[in-house]
């Protein structure tokens, strides 16, 4: 190991981000010296960053996407998979509350499968286990496969039932493991990229799973393909799994240093030994704050720190109540049922024109991807939401214009498509524009919200209220529309919409571009709106006056 010790990295990392004059009051000499030796290490560590991308990390983005895939296609192909079954459960036609449930249970199953991987993912690195990150997804693999074959063999309602609960289980464990080891093992420089890969393959899998429903649709007993084939990425998976290597994190957690090196040695393929040891050294500190974090409380006590610290509370508030904003939109009722609702209004293959709908999604993903860092997540989020508001308003009154039979659930005249259905078709993709751009991806961002110490738990709670509030509208979607009409049903969306418009503007700070040490400073300042803005006014400040009087080049530590 090189001549720098743990405590320069810690005091030199400590001091990464940028402060302002007056915060900074180093009176110990020996404490600068160790400081900007600790600076060193940390520039030579991030050095790194400099070297291209290699295969191997690659690979770890492969993964990533098939994880993302799974979760976007076990949630999407349940439109095609209930709007084709027919009479193959419990020999007779599936009624819509019995579609609701099969698609709800998937959304409850991920709701328990994100507690369970979200405790036992840290727990893991403190108890004497040797089982690492990878070991959690390959129970997941497993979980995927045993519930696609569940669900294509069903001949009644309880076994798809199981088979979703399994599926829902593999998700919601997946969604949270998954950007977890990929956060350990890629370098920084593509981290960022990575998170929007694994958010483009979320909804690239329901993209797929569209096209597969489309596919199969004239096929006899179609459905079960489109569920059984939900297999072949988890196998995909599981194939790919051995060629990826053990967090490296997890390993030096555990005292495996040397593995470790082979580890980072592959990821930063050209990297000299002093970089490596800069950057195992900047993980075993890393390492070391997360055994203190661990060892510092039961999850009562986080969670008790997490609802009791009134600015950690806060976070909490901002954070879940965009995810729940993002579910109650009503977007997943169309993603889950467009299969239903486009054969309802009269459309013979309502697969393909669901995959417009998809397909928007998907695109929009892409675009929020690119714009967001630049434009920043609260005036993305403002300047998008009232437009899912004003296109949940016209479908609802499109709707008005279609001869819909509440009680039969279908059309009353059989003269094929409406012109308002197509209407309807217009302002949906409307709708998914503003969707998918804005709140659909950027609620998963907030984890930056909560403080390190409570950063685990905050996640959990935030991956749970997007599968809680997703179970509310998987479960309800179809009945609302029965007992509210298509057009009530809409227009209680586009008030939710307009709703979350003014939540955000009053309570969802700016934090892009603000350090995370920031990002807790804003949340002791009620929920931070004003002082978000001032904070990254005086930032820019800074930034431009050291821009104007150079920094003084930094001494080399012993
Ligand atoms: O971010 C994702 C994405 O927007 C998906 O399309 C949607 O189905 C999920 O519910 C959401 O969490």
């Amino acid at each position: 190991m090189s001549s720098f010790d743990k405590t320069s990295l810690e005091a030199g990392a400590n001091t990464k981000h940028l402060k302002s004059a007056h915060d900074v009051d180093f009176e110990d000499d020996v404490h600068i010296e160790k400081v900007e030796a600790g600076r060193n290490m940390g520039d030579i560590a991030t050095s790194v960053d400099n070297i291209p991308i290699s295969w191997y990390v690659w690979m770890v983005a492969l993964t990533a996407s098939m994880a993302g895939l799974l979760f976007g296609y076990d949630t999407g192909v349940i439109s095609g998979a209930t709007a084709y079954m027919g009479s193959d459960l419990n020999n007779r036609p599936i009624t819509s509350n019995e579609k609701e449930l099969v698609t709800s249970l998937c959304s409850g199953g991920a709701f328990f499968g994100a507690i369970f991987a979200g405790n036992t993912a840290d727990r893991q690195l403190t108890q004497s286990t040797k089982f690492g990150r990878k070991m959690a997804i390959y129970i997941g693999c497993a979980l995927f496969i045993i519930g696609a074959v569940l669900q294509a063999a069903a001949y009644t309602i309880a076994q798809m039932s199981v088979g979703r609960v399994v599926i829902g289980f593999g998700v919601g464990a997946a969604a949270m493991v998954l950007p977890l080891y990929v956060a350990e093992i890629a370098p920084a420089k593509s981290r960022g990229k990575l998170i929007g890969l694994n958010n483009m393959s979320i909804t690239g899998g329901q993209v797929i799973s569209y096209a597969i429903g489309a596919a199969f649709a004239s096929v006899n007993h179609g459905w079960r393909y489109m569920v059984g084939l939900g297999a072949v990425p988890a196998i995909i998976l599981a194939v790919l799994l051995p060629f990826c290597p053990e967090s490296p994190r997890h390993l030096i957690y555990k005292g495996r240093e040397e593995e470790a090196r082979v580890v980072l040695k592959k990821i930063y393929k050209g990297a000299n030994d002093l970089q490596i040891d800069a950057v195992q050294l900047s993980i075993q500190v890393a390492c070391d704050q997360a055994r203190e974090i661990n060892d510092g409380g039961t999850a009562f006590s986080k969670i008790k720190q997490l609802h009791c610290v009134p600015s950690n509370l806060r976070a909490l508030i901002s954070a879940c109540g965009l995810m729940v904003i993002s579910q109650l939109s009503g977007f997943n009722g169309l993603m889950y049922y467009s299969g239903t609702i486009f054969g309802t209004i009269g459309f013979s293959n309502p697969m393909a024109v669901g995959l417009v709908v998809a397909g928007t999604n998907f695109i929009m993903t892409f675009v929020n991807m690119m714009v967001i860092d630049t434009m920043g997540r609260r005036r993305l989020l403002l300047s998008t939401t009232w437009g899912m508001s004003a296109g949940m308003i016209a479908i609802a009154i499109a709707f008005k214009w279609i001869p819909f039979d509440l009680e039969s659930g279908t059309l009353e005249s059989n003269s094929g498509v409406p012109p308002a259905a197509i209407a309807v078709i217009v302002f949906i993709i409307w709708f998914v524009v503003f969707y998918g751009v804005s709140v659909g991806n950027t609620a998963w961002m907030s984890t930056d919200f909560f403080p390190l110490e409570v950063r685990a738990m905050g996640t959990m709670w935030l991956t749970c209220s997007n599968w809680g509030s997703n179970v509310i509208i998987s479960s309800c979607f179809l009945s609302m529309i029965q007992s509210m009409t298509p057009s009530g049903a809409f227009g209680f969306f586009a008030g939710i919409c307009g709703l979350g418009w003014i939540w955000l503007y009053f309570f969802y700070p700016e934090v892009s571009g603000l350090v995370l040490e920031e990002v807790q400073e804003v949340f002791e300042h009620g929920f931070g709106v004003k002082y978000a803005n001032n904070l990254r006014r005086e930032r820019k400040q800074i930034i431009e006056e050291r821009m104007k009087c150079q920094d003084k080049p930094i001494a080399m530590g012993h």
